[in-house]
């Protein structure tokens, strides 16, 4: 194995995750059960305060950053929390605010390009996902989630989740879903992650993994890893998203041709799609905010999860919600995807917009310019 090879596969995989919501439906919780699932690196990493004591009402926004390894890859998880939107007037200003973080990211990564010489170690500041949390209690979307969506899928890789899923029976969580899926795809068309503009387009969300050449794990975060690693779908299936610690070389995983990937992608997208709204269910906790101790009657398996009169939620179970396949989802298999729609897309629209505006108002000051020295000339 040559040295190069042996770099990527010691590599640190950057990924930068984002929840975004209605206040109350659960986001910190849910951030709080996933770190459960994670294998962390430096323990005491977990010692974040935001992860301490009783859930609360997030007033500002605040990121985590722990070192994981997960199926064997190192990767830096960083997981953005942000306050909760409200129906109200001040949704503009909240949903501005969210949007603004995300451009400010990009900005980041503009900056950094536009340097004579550039650091190579910089970080990739970028948000790939983020989770969108619907309420459970509503039929399907309300009009503010679809203001919110629009606007969101200008930004990021947006992934649509519904909230507090134990609320729901097997048939609420169905039609919901069902419901969910019309507003955004047939109804709104809402360009979410999974879903190309186009829909006779099969490639718009593979295309972008397919076609870069190095490594994900630098630089700014101009993805250069070939689409066909470990990061290309492999499954949705329940049993490859629970947490796995084999230290698999997926460096060396990218015999197929570029076809296959792209098919290969495309049955798992169309996967994603059968499943999306994600339903997540968070652990509940006791007074001082630790996970409440579940023990599964009939295997005496300690979990996380909820407890209620009538049975037991596991927040891992498949048949429960679809928290472990979300998971596997985001750390693994549609990873790079997620980077490189990011770059390739969300990043290159933004720098696009920004050269653009820049030039325009380069444009117009001329043109004022021209104005008052005629003007003068006139005098
Ligand atoms: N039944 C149920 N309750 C949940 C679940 N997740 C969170 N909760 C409860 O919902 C309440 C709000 O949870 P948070 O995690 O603070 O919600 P949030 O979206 O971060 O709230 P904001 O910070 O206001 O945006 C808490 O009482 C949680 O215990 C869940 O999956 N099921």
């Amino acid at each position: 194995m040559g040295p190069r090879i042996r770099s990527r596969k010691n590599a640190i995989i950057q990924l930068n995750l984002m929840v975004v919501g209605m206040t109350g439906l659960g986001k910190t919780s849910f951030i709080r059960t996933f770190c459960e699932t994670l294998v962390t690196r430096k323990i005491e990493q977990k010692q974040i305060p935001a992860l301490q004591g009783p859930v609360g009402k997030t007033i500002d926004s605040y990121s985590m950053t722990f070192d994981i390894e997960e199926e064997g890859e190192k990767i830096a998880l960083t997981i953005v929390d942000t306050p909760g939107l409200t129906d109200d007037f001040n949704l503009d200003k909240q949903l501005y605010e969210v949007l603004h973080y995300l451009e400010y990211q990009f900005d980041i990564t503009l900056a950094e390009e536009s340097k004579v010489k550039r650091n190579p170690k910089a970080l990739d500041n970028q948000i790939h996902a983020c989770l969108y949390f619907i309420d459970p209690s509503k039929k399907g979307l309300t009009l503010s989630d679809i203001r919110v969506l629009k606007k969101l899928t200008t930004r990021v890789n947006v992934i649509p989740v519904v909230a507090k899923a134990d609320q729901l029976t097997i048939s609420q969580r169905n039609s919901i879903k069902k419901a969910i899926f019309h507003d955004i795809f047939e109804q709104h068309k809402i360009r979410i992650y999974g879903f190309p503009e186009d829909d006779s387009d099969p490639s718009s969300t593979s295309a972008a993994a397919k076609d870069e050449s190095d490594s994900d794990d630098d630089l700014v975060g101009r993805p250069r890893t070939s689409g066909t690693d470990a990061t290309r779908p492999r499954t949705s299936g329940t049993d490859a998203t629970r947490p796995r610690t084999s230290g698999t070389d997926y460096t060396n995983a990218d015999a197929d041709s570029d076809d296959e990937d792209a098919a290969s992608d495309m049955d798992d997208i169309t996967v994603l799609r059968k499943i999306m709204p994600f339903s997540v269910i968070s652990y509940e906790e006791d007074p001082e905010g630790l996970p409440v101790e579940i023990v599964d009657p009939a295997t005496g398996e300690r979990l996380k999860g909820r407890q209620y009169p009538w049975g037991i939620v596991d927040v891992l179970d498949p048949n429960h919600c679809d928290f472990a396949t979300l998971r596997g989802v985001l750390l693994t298999t549609h990873r790079k995807i997620f980077k490189d729609i990011t770059f390739e897309k969300y990043y290159e629209q933004y720098r696009t917009e920004k050269l653009l505006a820049r030039k325009a108002s380069r444009l117009m000051r001329e043109d004022v310019k021209k104005k008052i020295l005629d003007d003068l000339r006139d005098l």
